[in-house]
């Protein structure tokens, strides 16, 4: 024993090529005293040779050390018994006070016999590493925070600067026209805009414009008295008082009736409201925020929207960019929409082919990023590994540019019998036959023009046709 730790310290060489090691390397003895004590590790702890040799390693109070930890007694150390530690993490106090995180490795000296002379001791400083992760990880959220608002995603320049009108917008009380095509995200916009100003508290109510006829519509948002017309057994409160205080969001502007343009204009100049079948004037504190797919100016120059409406509504104009003008978004995006999926199906998807990621860039997303958040739902349905492959991504994707160009479909007649099960495909392909008339789509399907409408969005399929 004492001829090989005198010989660390006797025999220079040896001594020179140990202080050489980053790594901080000190011995003890059977008694569990120090009886070496590198250069590194004077640096990495803060005690010299001089204060630590003969000391016990109880000095560097080790958090996982069971001799210090336990018995308190360092002679009862495990690793004296004959046993190693292999690599551990853990934190040693240095001189100064303060932790230090390091990896240690510790191993039983034996002799020629295999008896027990001492211990070797191996410490690694990992502060500069635990520094570098911290400055990575503020580093990463930081750069998360720039790429997202509350659920927004988009680290492309035009997102960047829907970010700024967001919250430009949400500290004024502005009325806002939110334009872009269908499932841009104009409703998480809107939502952004409420939810970051000083009415988050309040009600956020959301209105379809285009999802009810012009009575429904009307009676929705104005509310009505009892008797007001019939099967209104009961007084009613509209959607716009049920935002006081808070927003409302008008969404498919649009589709207004010119009845419910004139009604809405009054509200807006008058900040008050009558429920259909009341001369009563109530009070009304709202914010509007109204969205659209359509160009609105063009339905004012049809004479489809009022203009006086038009001017009242678009104070504040926000345009959202379709979603293959900011095709560097595609990869947050999906990785945004694997991560709740991941949560929701319990699966563990981390990765994307190239191949796959190369269809999602070369796609045109006529749907927008509904439809690229289908198209990631869809993938989920069929991926049972933890990659997304070109397979796993629906046909048009994968394979065709969409819609199909070429010539114009021919009309085929209705499909007698059972109708086949509605498919995606299934729809884009009346669709197509239909030239994207809806009414018409829906007779061939043997459905509704409302669950033509409502499949339409869901799937993220252009409501115009592309
Ligand atoms: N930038 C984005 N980041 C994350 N999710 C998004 C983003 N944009 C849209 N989405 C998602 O895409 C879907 C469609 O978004 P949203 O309903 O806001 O679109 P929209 O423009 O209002 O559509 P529509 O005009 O058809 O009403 C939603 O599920 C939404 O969460």
């Amino acid at each position: 024993m004492k001829s090989l730790l005198c010989e660390m310290n006797d025999h220079p060489a040896l001594r020179q090529i140990i202080d050489t090691i980053a790594d901080g390397v000190f011995t003890l003895d059977i008694n569990g005293e120090i009886t070496f004590w590198s250069k590194s590790m004077e640096q990495i702890t803060g005690f010299t040779a001089a204060e630590a040799l003969g000391k016990t390693c109880s000095l560097l109070r080790i958090s996982t050390c069971l001799g210090v930890l336990g018995t308190g007694d360092p002679t009862r150390c495990g690793i004296l018994d004959g046993a190693s530690t292999g690599a551990r993490e853990c934190f040693l106090k240095h001189k100064d006070g303060h932790d230090i995180p390091a990896i240690k490795n510790a191993t039983a000296i034996k002799d020629a016999h295999g008896e027990v002379i001492g211990v070797v001791e191996a410490i690694t400083d990992l502060t500069d590493l635990e520094k570098a992760k911290m400055t990575l990880e503020e580093a990463t959220r930081r750069l998360g925070e720039r790429h997202r608002l509350d659920r927004i995603i988009g680290k492309s320049d035009c997102m960047q600067a829907v970010f700024m009108a967001i919250k430009a917008t949400a500290a004024s009380q502005a009325t806002i026209l939110i334009q872009g095509e269908s499932g841009t995200g104009k409703e998480l916009v809107a939502g952004a805009i409420h939810y970051n100003s000083e009415r988050a508290r309040e009600p956020f109510i959301i209105v379809n414009c285009s999802a009810l006829s012009e009575s429904l519509l009307e009676s929705e948002l104005f509310g009505h008295a009892k008797g007001a017309f019939t099967g209104a057994s009961t007084d009613r409160i509209g959607r716009l008082e049920k935002a006081n205080h808070g927003t409302v969001f008008l969404d498919e502007i649009g589709e207004l009736s010119p009845l419910v343009q004139v009604k809405l204009l009054r509200v807006l100049q008058e900040r008050t409201i009558e429920r259909i079948g009341e001369s009563r004037q109530r009070k009304l504190d709202i914010r509007v925020i109204t969205a659209t797919h359509r160009d609105l100016y063009t339905l004012v120059r049809e004479g489809k929207f009022r203009e006086d409406l038009y001017y009242r509504l678009k104070v504040f104009p926000i345009g959202v960019p379709p979603l293959r003008d900011r095709k560097t978004d595609i990869p947050l995006l999906v990785r945004h929409f694997c991560d709740r999926l991941n949560t929701e199906t319990e699966k563990s998807i981390r990765k994307i082919s190239p191949t796959a990621m190369q269809r999602l860039m070369d796609y045109h997303w006529p749907g927008n990023v509904r439809e690229l958040e289908n198209a990631i739902e869809h993938a989920f349905v069929l991926c049972n590994t933890h990659t997304i492959l070109p397979d796993h991504l629906p046909l048009e994707i994968r394979e065709t540019a969409y819609p199909a160009p070429g010539p114009a479909p021919v009309l085929t007649a209705v499909p007698k019998g059972k109708p086949a099960p509605l498919t995606r495909e299934l729809l884009t392909t009346r669709l197509h036959e239909s030239n994207w008339n809806k009414a018409e789509a829906a007779r061939r399907l043997g459905i509704s023009r409302t669950a033509v409408w409502k499949r339409m969005k869901q799937w993220g399929i252009p409501l115009d046709k592309p």
